[in-house]
């Protein structure tokens, strides 16, 4: 059948003026007329766009108002996109049009093509929604923000949902582990990245768990999860929202749900000896970000702000950690963290990635099939290792951009490709790490600078280095108190940042942190895991490409999306500038 076969056309009015309009399969036009019937402008909104069909005059935000029902009308509502002026990514508004039509049978037509088009063309939005709501993240007003934006686009999408308003941390992630989950779609949370990063430990954890898979293991190959996740934005660092939707804004990422986007996430495992220890999309960062969330913590009553303030001490306290770093490259035929490139909706190197990391044929081996030897034997690269002392050292499965730094820790990785991406930055001096941490927040490359290395990797491995044995002395004792593994915890040679900061208190190193007034500087870091603290030092990240499904569609190129100057000077440059890289 061609889809493209105009199923209903009629002349409409829109306000006084006259319209045609027409719906295919894919689309409804509708084309202002002129006196003389000529076509003036054309409005044309994909079907898989439209958000739900009502009778008569109906207004949704900000509150539902249906005007007296004439017989004859009906409000078609859809996505419609604007620049939103401080981000690079297109805001999603709801458009409304309310039609006119010659007589009430005609209406009942309309309405009645127009459902049955949406349900053969949008065949994966979801119906039925479990929403958690964190109702401390960010600004506190996530309860709010659901209630007034998102609550009602639900309704007028025919979206049933359960709404758990949280009472306490993981109560979200044991929901979803430990409760019957029959007949939603997906899950959504309202608040930052840490509300986000417990539905991912739920679903991947739940995933596993009816796969008879252990997520100790970090040779095994997961099971990818179709549970969508959703995130709607109310946290104070919303990256996860920001990297792959383009805006914070929840109104936008609620549109992305009712439609039933889907955006495959890679996922890092980060692990101890031989137990899981928590999942990564964002950050995994050793040094200067692992400060600055120690320290954030402690004023937390700061909201957002508390970020800013931490990381002026942090950089002020001139901190950096000795440590051992080794890790397995990708294929650098494939890209590169340097070429200039963004990955947005549509990427074609996630696309192409999606091939690769799930071969058809049922016996293909994977890479990663046996143990953590078979990493070395790789086709795509050996270990490699690095020693010294390090500011940072960060590992990112996507661009982590966000408000703060609207190209993120690394501008070009991809969010689908199976790979992350390393970011070594070695100790130098003061103001030299300040130019490093400035153009995060400009179009300036980060990485092109003596002292920082960047590479696209599969796995990474931190250890201290061999005579820091006073600090090893102290992991050996440390409990495992801080991670989210109940099960499969052993004790082993790590670090408890709670341990270790009780421990330089008793011999009064009065603040942990702050280089201005403590008498020693610690020698070990933490981890910063998603804004999660790790309970250990040293650790073993693996990525596992597109393991999750987000509602989103990766960032929607705007006129406005920034790239680097490619060689040739070039800002916006259409190839991408690879061939000058
Ligand atoms: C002189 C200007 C310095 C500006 C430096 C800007 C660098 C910003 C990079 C931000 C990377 C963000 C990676 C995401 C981390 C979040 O998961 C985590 C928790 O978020 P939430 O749950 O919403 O609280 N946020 C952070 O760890 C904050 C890092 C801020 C570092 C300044
Ligand atoms: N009801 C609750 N009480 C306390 N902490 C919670 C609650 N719900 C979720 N959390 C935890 O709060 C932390 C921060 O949540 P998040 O939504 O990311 O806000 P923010 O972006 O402000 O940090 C996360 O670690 C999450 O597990
Ligand atoms: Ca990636």
């Amino acid at each position: 059948m061609d889809e493209d076969l105009v199923r209903l056309e009629s002349s409409l009015w829109v306000g006084k003026k006259r319209y045609r309009a027409a719906l295919t399969g894919w689309h409804l036009n509708w084309t202002e007329l002129d006196k003389k019937n000529r076509d003036k402008k054309t409005v044309s909104v994909p079907v898989s766009e439209v958000i739900g069909v009502e009778e008569g005059r109906v207004q949704v935000l900000p509150q539902r108002s249906v005007a007296e029902d004439t017989d004859r009308e009906f409000t078609v509502f859809y996505v419609k996109r604007s620049s939103s002026g401080s981000s690079y990514g297109l805001l999603w508004r709801l458009g409304r049009t309310q039609f006119c039509c010659p007589s009430r049978d005609l209406r009942d037509q309309w309405m009645t093509q127009l459902r049955i088009a949406l349900k053969t063309h949008s065949p994966s939005r979801p119906h039925r929604l479990l929403v958690f709501i964190n109702p401390f993240g960010g600004k506190k007003q996530g309860r709010q923000i659901y209630h007034s934006l998102v609550a009602p686009l639900f309704e007028l999408a025919g979206i049933s949902s359960h709404v758990v308003v949280t009472e306490r941390a993981n109560q979200a992630r044991d929901h979803i582990l430990k409760k019957d989950l029959t007949g939603f779609d997906g899950v959504v949370c309202v608040g930052g990245d840490g509300i986000f990063s417990e539905l991912l430990h739920g679903v991947i954890g739940r995933t596993q768990q009816e796969a008879g898979l252990s997520e100790h293991d970090p040779s095994l190959t997961l099971q990818s999860c179709d549970l969508h996740i959703g995130i709607i934005p109310a946290g104070s660092t919303d990256c996860v929202c920001f990297a792959t939707v383009g805006v914070n804004d929840p109104v936008t990422s609620a549109l992305h749900i009712i439609i039933g986007d889907s955006q495959p996430l890679d996922v890092c495992s980060v692990h101890n000896c031989s137990s899981l220890v928590r999942y990564s999309v964002s950050l995994v960062g050793y040094g200067f970000y692992g400060d600055v969330l120690a320290e954030s913590e402690r004023h937390r009553w700061m909201g957002p702000l508390r970020y800013d303030y931490s990381g002026a001490m942090v950089y002020l306290s001139n901190r950096s950690y000795a440590g051992v770093v080794q890790y397995l490259p990708a294929d650098s035929q494939l890209s590169s963290p340097r070429d200039n490139t963004r990955c947005l909706s549509g990427c074609s190197v996630c696309s192409k990635s999606t091939e690769r990391l799930f071969p058809h044929s049922p016996g293909a081996s994977s890479l990663y099939s046996s143990h953590f030897s078979q990493f070395s034997s790789d086709t795509e690269g050996e270990w490699v290792s690095v020693e010294g002392r390090f500011r940072a050292v960060s590992l990112t499965c996507m661009s982590s951009s966000c408000p703060r730094s609207p190209l993120g820790l690394s501008p070009s990785a991809h969010l689908a490709d199976g790979t992350g991406d390393l970011i070594i930055v070695r100790d130098t001096h003061p103001l030299g790490f300040l130019t490093f941490l400035h153009r995060h927040t400009s179009t300036e490359d980060q990485f092109d600078l003596p002292f920082v290395d960047v590479h696209r990797v599969k796995a990474v491995r931190f250890s201290l280095p061999t005579g820091e044995e006073e600090d090893k002395d102290e992991e050996r004792e440390r409990v495992n108190d801080g991670g989210m593994t109940e099960e499969g915890k052993r004790p082993c040679r790590s670090g408890s940042h709670k341990h270790l900061v009780e421990r330089r208190e008793e011999r009064g190193q009065k603040d942990f942190l702050c280089g201005l007034c403590c008498s020693k500087a610690p020698t070990v870091s933490v981890w910063n895991c998603d804004g999660e603290i790790l309970p250990h030092t040293e650790i073993f990240c693996r990525v596992h490409g597109q393991l999750v499904r987000l509602y989103a569609r990766g960032i929607e190129d705007g006129s406005a999306t920034p790239t680097r100057k490619c060689r040739d000077g070039h800002r916006n440059c259409k190839e991408r500038c690879v061939l000058n890289n």
